[in-house]
């Protein structure tokens, strides 16, 4: 059995280099950009107005100011400011040059085409020309993009990036006892439940996710299964990996040809994990346990998903203080399921009393799991300890 740590490294290893694909940017929300990019223009691009009003000169406060044309946004006013004028001026149109202040149109009595100002504004009200951004400055490659760079890169006039292709993923659950949701178990017979929930974590990381067939404990259906996956990046497969008679995993994956990286490694729940890659195919063999699969889901496919595009493993874990005392650690790297509380200085967090691997229902309370190295010795209140946030829970 090897330690977590070793586990990563191993699994990060099996990530190739991202493979670019360039996309309109109307669908790349989400994907990695992986070549930086330069803004193609200025924004705004000319002095602009922050707000409906006149545009005067300060020069000639308070007025009263004649007015002598209309600037609106997309139809500018193409004369030049002089001494004693204002301009009717709207929200993102061109300030005229000449012209150094917007008064809000509230702040203003206007009579017979000329205005006075009665309250003015402290600033201008006026964006200045490349406040925002200049032509040619750069967006740096490597990062997700979020909805805000999408619509900074559309401002840009960037119409098409060069991305990371979304990792195939292709999940496969297995076992006689399994049925899809939606059905009507027979006797003996549970609900398909990790296929789901991992393929929610893969894509919640960017993956293109295919769910395959429910397969059965049998080695030719698992063999079928196992090339219908070649031409993913990842084969993610759930349960079977234990010892039993019906564990058959390790067994196809052995024919399969695959060169294994590890298999069982000292953390709990997720101690039979697996993985490896059959030529281009990376594989994850993680337990059947509900719970183990999502913990070994987070700890190792979401960090291998996001190395394949090119990213960092992901968030370093977050500091908590424990709520009450707990007892020591043995001898694997343990992954508790907590509440996590507002705290006075750090959160305060609370492992749940029951860490049965099977128990979804306290995956889905947690806030987060409560990360304790092996061998770690029994631990006070108030301690501060190591844990990864959920989404969700509390
Ligand atoms: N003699 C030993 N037995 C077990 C060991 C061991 O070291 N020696 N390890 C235990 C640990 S730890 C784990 S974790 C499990 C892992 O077993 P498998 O990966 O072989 O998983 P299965 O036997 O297929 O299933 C375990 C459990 O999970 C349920 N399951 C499986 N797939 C799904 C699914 N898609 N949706 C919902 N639930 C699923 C399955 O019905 C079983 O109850 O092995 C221990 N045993
Ligand atoms: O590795 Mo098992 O996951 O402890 O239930």
């Amino acid at each position: 059995m090897i330690a977590v740590d070793d586990a990563l490294s191993l699994v990060l290893a099996l990530a190739g280099p991202p493979r670019p694909e360039t996309l309109p940017l109307a669908e790349a929300a989400g994907r990695v950009l992986l070549q930086p990019v330069r803004a193609r223009l200025t924004q705004p691009p000319f002095d602009a107005s922050a707000m409906d009003g006149y545009a005067m000169r300060t020069a000639d406060l308070p007025g009263p100011l004649r007015v002598i044309g209309t600037s609106a946004a997309g139809h500018p006013w193409d004369g030049s400011a002089s001494p004693g004028t204002a301009i009717r001026i709207f929200t993102g149109a061109p300030v005229p040059a000449g012209y150094d202040h917007v008064e809000l149109q509230e702040n203003v009595d206007l009579a017979e085409g000329s205005i006075t100002v009665r309250d003015r504004s402290n600033g201008s009200n006026i964006r200045a020309q490349g406040n925002d951004f200049a032509e040619g400055d750069e967006i740096a490659g490597g990062q997700v993009l979020t909805p805000a760079l999408i619509g900074l890169l559309a401002a840009m006039n960037i119409a098409e990036v060069t991305v990371a292709r979304a990792p195939r993923v292709a999940i496969l659950a297995g076992g006689d006892e399994l049925v899809p949701p939606g059905a009507d178990p027979r006797p003996g017979q549970i609900i398909s439940s990790n296929d789901l929930a991992i393929a929610a974590l893969a894509r919640a990381c960017g993956a293109e996710v295919t769910v395959l067939p429910l397969a059965r404990d049998d080695e030719a259906e698992l063999q079928d299964r196992f090339k219908a996956a070649r031409g993913c990046d990842l084969l993610v497969t759930i349960g079977g990996a234990s010892v039993g008679d019906h564990d058959l995993i390790g067994k196809v994956a052995a024919e399969q040809g695959i060169e294994q990286s590890f298999y069982k490694v000292r953390m709990r729940p997720g101690k039979p994990l697996m993985a490896g890659r059959m030529a281009d195919l990376a594989m994850l063999g993680l337990p059947g346990n509900p719970v183990s699969a999502m913990v070994c889901g987070l700890i190792f496919m979401q960090p291998l998903i996001r190395a394949m595009q090119g990213l960092a493993p992901g968030e370093a874990l977050a500091k908590a203080r424990l709520a009450e005392d707990i007892g020591p650690e043995g001898p694997r790297q343990h992954y508790l399921r907590a509440r996590v509380h507002p705290g006075p200085d750090l959160p305060l967090i609370t492992p749940f009393a029951d860490q049965d691997s099977a128990r979804l229902s306290l995956m889905a309370q947690a806030g987060g799991l409560l990360v304790r190295p092996a061998g770690d010795p029994a631990r006070r209140a108030g301690e501060l300890v190591d844990y990864l946030p959920l989404p969700g829970g509390n």
